[in-house]
């Protein structure tokens, strides 16, 4: 199976077209105020609208307001929706798309329980844990604990780069890698050539998948 890729925090054109012809099969744009890689629901139209068909658009939010998700569907064509907060599973229904639900993987967390919890997600993003940053840490966790029975459910996250993705991939074999700081020049401001690395890092994965 080929792993999926979603790239996150979008905020340029340019961007948005290097992650779509590198083959990227999802695009995230953060709607979190205090994220550096926010951007507002106007300027998330813009970018979304130059997404082509078959490649995902995704909707970030963090313990966001009901009534800011609705809108933010109304007026930005997103595909599915991503909580990457605390929102407990019925927080993340109602909303007419597919959902995907991050789990900030803190010591002690039993990844199995979570999964049965959120039963409802599309797939479970598994990010590394910090509790000043709800995501986007740039760090890596310990893949040691992604439970082999999930990995078809699972979106790893954290500290992903070129040099790491395909030792991730061999090792955890998710469904899909997301990453942000790693093909980043500088926070929401991406890096071309580290897309390009990064979607050769992955191919490489899959070969020893
Ligand atoms: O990217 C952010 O700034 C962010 C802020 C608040 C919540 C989530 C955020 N990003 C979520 C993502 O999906 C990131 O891609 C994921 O956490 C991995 O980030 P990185 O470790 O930088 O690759």
């Amino acid at each position: 199976m080929r792993t999926r890729v979603k790239i996150c925090g979008l905020t340029r054109e340019q961007d948005v077209d290097a992650a779509v012809a590198a083959g990227a099969d999802a695009l995230g744009f953060v709607f979190h105020p205090s994220s550096p890689r926010s951007v507002d629901l106007a300027r998330a139209a813009v970018l979304a609208a130059r997404v082509p068909a078959f490649v995902n658009r995704v909707g970030l939010f963090v313990d966001a307001e009901p009534a800011l998700i609705a809108e933010a569907i109304r007026r930005v064509p997103l595909d599915l929706i991503q909580f990457h907060g605390q929102e407990p599973p019925a927080a993340c229904t109602g909303f007419g798309r597919p959902w995907i639900k991050a789990i900030a993987m803190r010591d002690g967390l039993d990844v199995e329980v979570a999964a049965a919890e959120y039963h409802g997600a599309a797939a479970l993003l598994l990010d590394t844990y910090d509790p000043a940053l709800a995501g986007g840490t740039g760090r890596r966790f310990d893949w040691t604990r992604v439970p082999p029975v999930l990995a078809p459910r699972i979106i790893l996250a954290g500290g992903l780069t070129a040099e790491n993705v395909a030792a991730a991939i061999a090792r955890v074999k998710p469904y899909a890698v997301d990453v942000s700081g790693g093909v980043e020049a500088a926070k929401g401001l991406k890096d071309h050539r580290k897309i390009n690395d990064f979607m050769q890092g992955v191919r490489d994965g899959d070969r020893r998948r």
